[in-house]
């Protein structure tokens, strides 16, 4: 196979293809992978995984669905088998009318074959409906308890998010997998009944039945393969495709899509990459012509061959004309059946592959879950401690923490500061024991982060991250999601509205706590950035006063889209959560948030360079802190400071960080 031309769009906008695997030996691997052998060996597996996955879902409904194609197989049978009743009566002794006499209770008992057959499909057809939803949902809720489950760095490894995007196909192909494995299993036994009267009729019909059939199963087979590795090799193309389209109609790009004209210019480039998948779809379509014109070429070639057989067999007076027409018929409606069989196969053949990516996913999830065992976390912690933690991401060479030692007391307010990548929010992560160190222990009181059931741990921790979620559910439902589980009392929650002075955004709810927000469904109330923010303050203050045992509170720029006014207010509330039982966490770009804190740890390119309080640190001539202070406070004041010294590299706030 040719690498696939890139378009200038993808050039453009992705600096280059975007391909299931940029090194195309790895492609050459998936390639070789879905030979017809290896496709064939992991097939009953896949089938046995699918079969379980339907008795899970609806045992009874399984066992019925197998009846019904077992009773087609046999009614199938005993319909070839009347054929040939009918036939030697009508090829028989005697006049027309006596020799269609003789036919009649055969061909009644054929009627009836025919009937029970059609009656038998139906009840299957109706049984493999109501199973593929619910493989379906199986393999859903599979897929996401897998992606739910796994550890963040997983989630930010693009190799695995790669896997996940692939295994997303393995969900419905595992509904697809019910009506492939049916049609199969009918296709095997109306077969198996084909060639049965076969053999009984004349045994050397048999293999001539098989060389019908497959070059057409070869054909099959090889459309399946370059169908699987096309898609395999384009996924990240289409990801692409798809994200240019939602960028195109999203609410939040939609202003710049707009004033900044982006559309026009999106919309060119969505349809030059359209054009570069379309070539490969023309190049499938082309090959699937080619290959399946061979395989009925080399069918027919066979076909007459076998036909000329059988006339040879009559003139040499070996096979009888009643048994040559059953034969005829059997032939037909064998090879008809092999033919279906072997397309079957190859759908099913086709439709495991994507449900062995669907598996690799589950199991590769299951090697990177959140660990799942641990001592219980002790009610009272008295600190949190870092010693000499380093965190690398996977896929960077340097070090995002480097040699951090710290420690958190219960009751303080801890700000950490520090430039833009200098390792704040990573190390807000390790807290949280969202990453584990790579070396460098974490102790929760006396016990090591590794130690503890990690499910304990996030329960001690509430967090507030830049990035929150704007969870497009009730007004109830945003506070309560901080910690689901719990029974929530409208005053507690109108208690947390208060703290993070949202209250007043009471009469924006038409409906109370029920109103609907975020603009995602009709009648949806919107909020703009800073109310959204304040909702995410009360949904950790929900969070947070909800947790008795000691805990950590992380506020990783909680303020960035309030006012002035309220952002002091703020800062102010969210200092007032630290307790004897729960320290505070801050991370901040804006100087005059952190001053009060109780001990300031100021990182520089993943180390700890300067610790203390906000007197200590401005006493250091020579400080960072003092430096992005003093910059701050210049711009703040909007006078030139003399006693400002330049800040370092990065430390200058950007705009929408600037103290107001
Ligand atoms: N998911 C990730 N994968 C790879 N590298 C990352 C990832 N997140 C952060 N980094 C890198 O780790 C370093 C520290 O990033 P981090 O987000 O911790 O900095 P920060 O101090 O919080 O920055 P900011 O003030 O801009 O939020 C940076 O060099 C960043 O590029």
């Amino acid at each position: 196979m040719t690498e696939p031309t890139v378009s200038a769009a993808e050039e453009e906008l992705f600096g280059g293809a975007l391909r299931y695997d940029t090194a195309w030996s790895e492609h050459e691997r998936s390639r070789v992978e879905v030979t017809l052998l290896s496709a064939l060996r992991s097939m009953p597996r896949l089938v046995g995984a699918t079969v379980r996955r339907a008795w899970r879902a609806d045992r009874s409904g399984l066992v019925v669905l197998g009846i019904a194609e077992i009773g087609q197989g046999i009614a199938a049978a005993a319909g070839l088998l009347i054929v040939n009743a009918v036939m030697h009566a009508l090829l028989g002794s005697g006049n027309a009318s006596e020799r269609l006499h003789q036919a009649l209770p055969a061909i009644v008992a054929g009627a009836c074959a025919a009937v029970v057959r059609s009656l038998l499909a139906g009840l299957s057809t109706s049984r493999a409906g109501r199973l593929e939803p619910l493989v379906e949902r199986i393999a859903t809720v599979q897929y996401l308890t897998a992606a739910a489950e796994v550890e963040l760095e997983a989630i930010e490894d693009p190799q695995f998010k790669r896997l996940m995007d692939v295994a997303q196909f393995g969900v419905d192909a595992s509904r697809r997998m019910i009506s492939a494995c049916v049609a199969a299993l009918n296709g095997v036994i109306s077969l198996v009944s084909a060639a049965g009267v076969l053999s009984v009729l004349d045994v050397r019909l048999l293999p001539m039945l098989l060389l019908i059939a497959a070059p057409r199963g070869w054909g099959a087979m090889r459309v399946a393969q370059e169908r699987y590795v096309s898609r395999l090799t384009w996924v990240e193309h289409v990801r692409a495709s798809r994200l240019i389209g939602n960028l195109l109609t999203e609410r939040t790009a939609a202003q710049e899509v707009r004033v900044h004209q982006v559309g026009p210019y999106l919309l060119a480039k969505y349809e030059e990459m359209a054009a570069t998948a379309e070539s490969e779809q023309r190049r499938l379509a082309t090959r699937k012509a080619m290959i399946e014109l061979v395989a009925a070429g080399l069918s027919g070639l066979a076909t007459a061959l076998t036909y000329a057989a059988v006339y040879g067999m009559i003139t040499a007076g070996w096979m009888s004309l009643a048994v040559a027409g059953t034969a005829v018929v059997a032939i037909r409606s064998g090879s008809a059946s092999l033919g279906s069989l072997v397309m079957n196969l190859n759908q099913l053949n086709e439709e495991a592959l994507y449900v062995r990516d669907h598996e690799t996913f589950v199991t590769g999830a299951a090697l990177r879950a959140l660990p799942s065992g641990g001592e219980p976390l002790a009610h009272r912690l008295g600190a949190v401690e870092l010693e000499k933690v380093s965190y690398r991401y996977p896929d960077r060479d340097h070090s995002a923490l480097h040699e951090v030692s710290l420690r958190l007391e219960m009751g303080q307010v801890i700000a950490v500061v520090g430039e833009n990548g200098s390792g704040k929010s990573t190390l807000m992560k390790v807290l949280s024991g969202l990453v584990s160190p790579e070396a460098g222990t974490v102790r929760f009181g006396l016990q090591d982060l590794s130690d503890v059931h990690r499910r304990d741990i996030f329960a001690r921790v509430a967090v507030l991250t830049q990035d929150f979620q704007r969870w497009p559910l009730t007004a109830a439902m945003n506070l309560r999601i901080g910690r689901p589980e719990h029974r929530h009392t409208e005053d507690g929650l109108m208690q947390s509205l208060r703290h993070a002075d949202a209250d007043r955004l009471w009469e924006k709810f038409p409906s109370g706590w029920q109103s609907l927000l975020g603009r995602m469904f009709r009648g949806a109330a919107d909020l703009s950035g800073g109310e959204w923010q304040r909702i995410g303050l009360a949904r950790t203050h929900r969070r947070t006063v909800t947790q008795d045992a000691d805990s950590i509170l992380i506020v990783d720029e909680p303020t960035s889209a309030l006012d002035p006014e309220t952002e002091i207010e703020a800062f102010r509330r969210v200092r007032a959560l630290a307790s004897p039982h729960r320290v505070v966490v801050l991370v901040t770009h804006r100087m005059s948030g952190v001053r009060h804190a109780d001990v300031i740890h100021v990182l520089h390119q993943g180390r700890l360079v300067e610790s203390g309080s906000h007197t200590t640190l401005m006493d250091r001539p020579d400080g960072r802190y003092r430096a992005m202070f003093l910059a701050q406070a210049a711009e703040y004041t909007n006078a030139p400071n003399d006693d400002c010294v330049p800040g370092p590299r990065g430390t200058a706030p950007s705009s929408h960080k600037q103290p107001q």
